[in-house]
């Protein structure tokens, strides 16, 4: 019998210790504030930055919302980048993405002040992370760890197999599992023997980008599996990048899509905002 890892649970967890040190802050003086920026309309970039929003008001963060057109020039946004980071008002900024293909990512996730960068993508906040210093750790990643731990499960001597390795999910991922005393292995589309490898893993985390590629035969019997990818199949309905009717057969522990760590990413996000007050 697998025991399924509620990310709306948990993160509803996180949500409400967050809520009550806000509150204590503001008793004290102290105010939080997310500029949210947004170029162009595509609905499923407007449903997450919604989520955004929500999760703010409710803790009691406050937010700033940027909706520019998708005309909007990378001048117009690195001067609109540069304004918040020089206001004092503000605590962190995130622009969400994908941008429109006229505008250069890393030259917008590089001009965002590391002291505001509450999404964890500027180079120097990776670096950070990697060597260990303070700095903000990419949300997404932060969540799977909090899931984990959370669930009562160890990480500190586990086989840890990390599946892809993007800038903002694989790589960061596997920095934190080894910071936490794992043993880790990455690995990706070129991998050979990729079954056998994640065969390894005590604890599989999945961030191929492949809808419901992993089944039951990447699966050791027990392990616990983190699924990372978020799909939406011909009939709108969302599936990760995991099997789950086949995976959960041999899991130990496994999380769902939706309800894993998609609202684990908010809350994280929401954490780095509150964590930001002690980086100003
Ligand atoms: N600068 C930036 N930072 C991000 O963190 C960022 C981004 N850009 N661009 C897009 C991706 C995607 N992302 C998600 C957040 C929440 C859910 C989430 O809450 N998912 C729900 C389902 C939501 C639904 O119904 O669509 C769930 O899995 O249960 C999913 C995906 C953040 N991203």
């Amino acid at each position: 019998m697998y025991k399924l890892i509620d990310g709306k649970v948990i993160s509803k967890q996180i949500k409400d210790e967050l809520k009550e040190k806000v509150a204590g802050l503001k008793a004290e003086g102290v105010e939080i504030c997310l500029a949210v920026i947004q170029v162009g309309n595509d609905p499923a970039s407007s449903v997450y930055v919604g989520n955004k929003k929500k999760a703010c008001e409710y803790i009691g963060i406050g937010s700033l919302s940027y909706e520019l057109p998708e005309e909007t020039t990378e001048e117009e946004l690195l001067a609109l980048i540069e304004k918040l980071n020089s206001d004092d008002k503000v605590n962190g900024i995130l622009v969400q993405l994908p941008l429109p293909k006229h505008i250069d990512e890393d030259k917008v996730i590089k001009t965002i002040s590391p002291k505001k960068d509450v999404d964890g993508f500027h180079p120097m906040s990776v670096g950070a992370l990697s060597i260990g210093q303070p700095g903000f750790v990419s949300c997404t990643p932060a969540g799977v760890i909090q899931l984990i731990k959370r669930s009562g499960i160890e990480i500190e001597g586990k086989e840890c197999v990390v599946l892809g390795r993007s800038n903002i999910v694989g790589k960061p991922m596997s920095m934190l599992l080894l910071r936490e005393n794992g043993t880790v292995t990455v690995c990706h589309s070129r991998t050979k023997n990729l079954k056998e490898v994640c065969r390894r893993a005590d604890i599989l985390v999945v961030a191929i980008g492949k809808p419901e590629m992993i089944d039951a035969s990447y699966i050791k019997e027990g392990a616990t599996v983190i699924d990372v990818g978020i799909h939406r199949d011909e009939n709108n309905k969302l599936c990760g990048d995991v099997d789950f009717e086949s995976a959960k057969e041999v899991a130990g522990a496994i999380t769902p899509v939706p309800g894993g760590v998609g609202p684990m990413t908010i809350a994280m996000l929401m954490s780095n905002c509150v964590e930001s007050i002690n980086i100003n």
